[in-house]
């Protein structure tokens, strides 16, 4: 009964309304007239969707896009409007029965497997089992792949750029101005969440998807003041409402003096500041005196934008307020965060500011794995990192090549053959198991077939390569954790699993990274992770590569 309930919940339509049954490639509606003029469409199909290499030439991919998956199938139906649509775009010969048969398909009959999204997955491993009407099926194929492509992409991309900023920075997604069109903005900024980041600057994907909020100001807001003289509303209350200074301008000069004759007591680093980058801050801490942030290299980031900084958060604290900190968008990340730092401990312990030197230091510009390798490597002070282009777009690899291919139809096993063996599909309905050993690492992701017993903990089980015979091995495993759950069960009588929040797929997705064993998740060189299929599977993939393999003739 239970079930049944679970079942009927009623799942909100995808994210972007342009996904409907139309979002696929016109060979779908086409090879669903054919099936369907040669009787064949109602046959039983299993597709497998999966991707044969990790991006980035990484060897571990993370798992997204599966919730706008199910929200997708479990609104699935044509309007008669797209009917009419398919119906001008097909041949002139095709039908009207099959216009009819459009009119009643839904995915009430399809059942989908799927791995929990925000797992850690490999290649060759389904992501998703799809089961049912082979013409119904057919028109999945492209909404689904686009779905889960740039979804695991992006949450890779994001994931890898955690792992090599740290656990302890914060990782703000920039990315929306740069991103490919207005979807891959917002679904950039929901994957790159997915995949670790903190917060997004994307206020449609705030809304959307309750991703926290993050943003500074930019060089148009500090080089749009002249002179502090634009100031004309100079007064503001102290944090605990006490009193109000009637002329905070006042007070950021006086600060500026103090700490000018300081630094020139010591090293003259600075003379004049810019003084309408200071109108700027003064005039943004007058907006937001709880989270006063500055963008200090507008003009020069150690003799005007850090100084002025100073000099307004300084005023802010006599009033009972404390800065949020800065952020440099230029010059060397390294350097100007290590300058920056300095200066900031040096107030703390000249002018008795506690936490002053803790300030938060912010840093963007064109940031991506490699500049945070080589700023990490250099030693810097960055507490935040905004990355936008390179994370959003996905630079370095355009897409992650995702499949979707027939298993088997009327549960018989269909293989497809290529040249190139890294491209031959796994056929048959398939279990897939993933075995943890000693260390509690997984050590191997395993297929099996459908009905055959499922590996046991504490019971040795012969892991072989699909396709190179040589590669085996035994694994006693520790834990068997099977990876296919039932996300939508069609006509069959399994329980719908939920699909979680958000944040929880984010956490699941933080929690598998931190599970994987270090040496897959290195950089360079990583070890690749081993992906295989049981003893009787090898053998039937095999038996079948040859059963439909054309003998050749030599002359
Ligand atoms: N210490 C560093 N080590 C390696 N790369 C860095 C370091 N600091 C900054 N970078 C990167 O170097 C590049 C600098 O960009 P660019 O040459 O366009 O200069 P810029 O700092 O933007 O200067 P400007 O704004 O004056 O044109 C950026 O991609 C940035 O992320
Ligand atoms: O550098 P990204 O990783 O794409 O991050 C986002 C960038 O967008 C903003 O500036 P924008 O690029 O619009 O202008 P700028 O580079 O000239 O400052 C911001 O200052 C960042 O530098
Ligand atoms: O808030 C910011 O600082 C921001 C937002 C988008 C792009 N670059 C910077
Ligand atoms: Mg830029």
């Amino acid at each position: 009964m239970e079930a049944k309930k679970e079942n009927s919940g009623v799942i909100a339509g995808p994210t972007n309304p342009m996904v409907t049954p139309l979002l696929t490639d016109l060979y779908q509606f086409t090879m669903a007239y054919a099936y369907w003029k040669a009787g064949k469409h109602q046959e039983r199909a299993v597709f497998d969707l999966y991707f044969r290499k990790n991006p980035f030439g990484g060897e571990y991919t993370v798992f997204a896009g599966l919730e706008e998956v199910i929200r997708f199938i479990a609104n699935f139906r044509l309007t008669e409007e797209e009917i009419a649509f398919i119906r001008e775009s097909l041949s002139d010969s095709c039908e009207d029965g099959f216009f009819d048969y459009l009119r009643g398909i839904d995915c009430a009959d399809v059942e989908v497997y799927s791995i929990p999204e925000g797992t850690v997955v490999f290649p060759k491993i389904p992501l998703l089992r799809i089961e049912g009407p082979i013409a119904v099926v057919q028109l999945l194929e492209t909404p689904f792949v686009n779905l889960i492509n740039y979804a695991s992409l992006v949450s890779t991309n994001a994931a890898r750029h955690r792992n090599v900023a740290g656990k302890s920075k914060t990782l703000l997604e920039f990315g929306l101005r740069r991103a490919q069109g207005p979807d891959g903005g917002v679904s950039a900024s929901k994957y790159c969440y997915v995949g670790g980041f903190d917060a997004t600057s994307n206020v449609a994907a705030g809304k959307l998807f309750g991703i926290p909020l993050r943003g500074t100001h930019s060089h148009a807001f500090v080089s749009s003041y002249m002179s502090l003289d634009e100031i004309i509303d100079k007064s503001l209350r102290r944090k605990d409402g006490s009193s109000t200074c009637e002329d905070f301008v006042s007070l950021v000069q006086t600060w500026l003096s103090k700490i000018q004759q300081w630094s020139n007591s010591l090293r003259g680093i600075f003379g004049e500041t810019n003084q309408s980058e200071l109108a700027a801050f003064t005039s943004y801490a007058l907006a937001f005196p709880n989270n006063f942030l500055a963008l200090v290299d507008t003009y020069d980031v150690m003799r005007s934008g850090v100084p002025n900084f100073c000099a307004v958060a300084l005023a802010l604290n006599d009033l009972g307020y404390k800065a949020s900190g800065i952020r440099l968008d230029s010059g060397d990340l390294a350097y100007l965060s290590c300058e920056a730092r300095k200066f900031f401990s040096s107030i703390e312990k000249e002018f008795g500011v506690s936490d002053f030197g803790k300030m938060s230091i912010t840093a963007s510009n064109d940031l991506n794995e490699e500049t945070l390798d080589a700023l990490n490597k250099q030693g810097h002070q960055v507490d935040a990192f905004g990355i936008g282009t390179y994370l959003v777009t996905c630079y370095a690899q355009a897409a992650l090549g995702v499949v979707f291919k027939l298993v088997e139809i009327n549960n018989q096993p269909r293989i497809k053959l290529s040249e190139d063996v890294s491209k031959v599909s796994i056929p048959c309905k398939k279990r897939c198991y993933r075995l943890y050993g000693k260390e509690g690492y997984p050590l191997v992701d395993i297929m099996t077939g459908e009905n055959e017993p499922s590996p046991k903990v504490g019971e040795r089980i012969l892991c072989r390569h699909p396709f190179q015979e040589s590669k085996r091995a035994y694994v006693v495993p520790q834990r068997v954790e099977e990876l296919l759950r039932c996300y939508w069960p069609g006509i069959s009588d399994k329980t719908r699993e939920t699909l979680p929040p958000l944040k929880a797929i984010r956490e699941r997705c933080i929690k598998q990274l931190e599970l994987m064993r270090p040496d897959h998740m290195r950089r360079l060189n990583p070890t690749p992770y081993k992906v295989s299929v049981s003893a009787k599977l090898y053998d039937f993939i095999h038996f079948l590569w040859l059963n439909e393999a054309p003998v050749g003739e030599l002359q």
